[in-house]
């Protein structure tokens, strides 16, 4: 196989959109890039498939004169979203979407791939298709796991995140924090079930969780300073079995947001406190579980990102826009804690928001996508 064409790449894009799979469960799509990436050419190539991590996917191109390795991470997941777009190539498993486009994600890091499998790089580049970024943390467990030491050492790592509010192909960037740290929230309560006419004899819990939910929002508007901001999201509230019967239990499942590390410690702790008022406030016992797992704030390195958007700013066809900080969380944050580089968003001009059923991204973004990060890929390596 040459360079992919922008015909085989529409293709990819399409099929890997009909197959997605949910964290940790990307059997099919890693047998995909497998394929894929099997019918480059392999001379510069070294492919890894780590048991560790058995849906992680790395692929080593060697360096000419290597001075560094680069990395280039591409996260492989999808959604519990059932698809509602009516396209004829959706997603062909039930309940399951690539509603965050990390279908677009791939076909551009094989894009890229397939430049540098032709065009030998001088430095090493590492591309990390990752498991698990919606939940999970894929790209924690693989630092952890050690998939990044000896030969597979990388010195400064790239990613990028499709982006519907912006045009397609456009490159967005910020120096500094780019996405929220987040924190997943789960809290159990248990109460006292019962008739529905005699609820002085139960501890209703559907009530219970009412009142947290609307009282854990007071958080935001009365804790925090009102010029920073932070997002609570209970995005899943699961509680009783008919209308005649008080819940004796309720679950909820969310998403706590913060640009900082301290705000996100600190909303942590208000949502404790609160839940502990509301045990006493509801004779109901409450168990609160929080896990920011690899999600940390995203902070882009200032030297690389500042290269970086030097770079996009006067690379010819790109069109560069400098973009706010967003409340999207990202477990590119963990790996960019501990290796330096940058996160950017790829505009894919969309009225759907990411996570949204009928989310159809311009696919005319993969080609621009590919173009300017190759660009951005051969620029950085002429540089010591
Ligand atoms: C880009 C994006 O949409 N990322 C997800 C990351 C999920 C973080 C974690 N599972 C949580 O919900 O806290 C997002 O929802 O922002």
């Amino acid at each position: 196989m040459a360079v992919l064409t922008e015909a085989e790449l529409l293709q990819i894009r399409r099929q890997l959109h009909q197959i997605p799979e949910l964290a940790l469960k990307e059997y099919q799509t890693h047998a995909y890039l497998l394929d894929v990436i099997k019918q480059m050419k392999q001379d510069y190539l070294e492919i890894r498939e780590p048991a560790e991590l058995p849906t992680a996917l790395l692929v080593l191109v060697k360096g000419s004169k290597a001075k560094r390795t680069i990395g280039y991470r591409a996260d492989i997941d999808a959604l519990p979203v059932t698809e509602a777009t009516g396209l004829p190539y959706a997603s062909k498993h039930q309940g399951v979407m690539h509603a965050c486009g990390h279908d677009i994600h791939m076909t551009v890091a094989l894009g890229v791939l397939s430049y540098f499998s032709e065009h030998q790089p001088t430095d090493n580049l590492l591309f990390f298709f990752q498991p698990a970024e919606e939940s999970e943390s894929g790209g924690m467990k693989a630092y952890q796991l050690g998939l990044f030491t000896g030969k597979w050492h990388v010195d400064e790592f790239y990613g990028l995140h499709d982006n519907p509010s912006l045009p397609a192909g456009a490159i967005g960037c910020r120096n500094g924090t780019l996405f929220a740290g987040t924190t997943e929230v789960n809290i159990d309560i248990q109460g006292k079930g019962g008739h529905a006419a005699f609820p002085q004899l139960s501890n209703d819990a559907v009530v219970a969780a009412a009142a947290l939910i609307m009282q854990v929002q007071t958080i935001i508007s009365r804790n925090i300073d009102p010029v920073q901001s932070g997002v609570i999201t209970l995005g899943k509230l699961t509680a009783g079995k008919i209308r005649n019967v008080i819940a004796d239990s309720a679950r909820i499942e969310g998403t706590i947001r913060g640009l900082t590390q301290s705000m996100i410690e600190l909303i942590d702790k208000r949502l404790a406190e609160v839940c502990q008022g509301i045990e006493l406030s509801f004779g109901v016992k409450v168990k609160l579980e929080l896990n920011q797992g690899g999600y940390w704030p995203v902070e882009n390195n200032p030297e690389l990102t500042e290269n970086f958007i030097k770079y996009m700013k006067q690379a010819d066809g790109v069109e560069y826009v400098e973009t706010a900080p967003a409340m999207t969380g990202e477990d590119f944050g963990y790996l960019l804690a501990q290796i330096p580089g940058t996160m950017f968003w790829l505009g894919i001009e969309d009225d759907s928001p990411l996570h949204s059923a009928t989310l159809t991204p311009q696919e005319s973004s993969i080609s621009r996508g590919i173009a300017a990060i190759t660009g951005f890929l051969e620029y950085r390596m002429t540089e010591d």
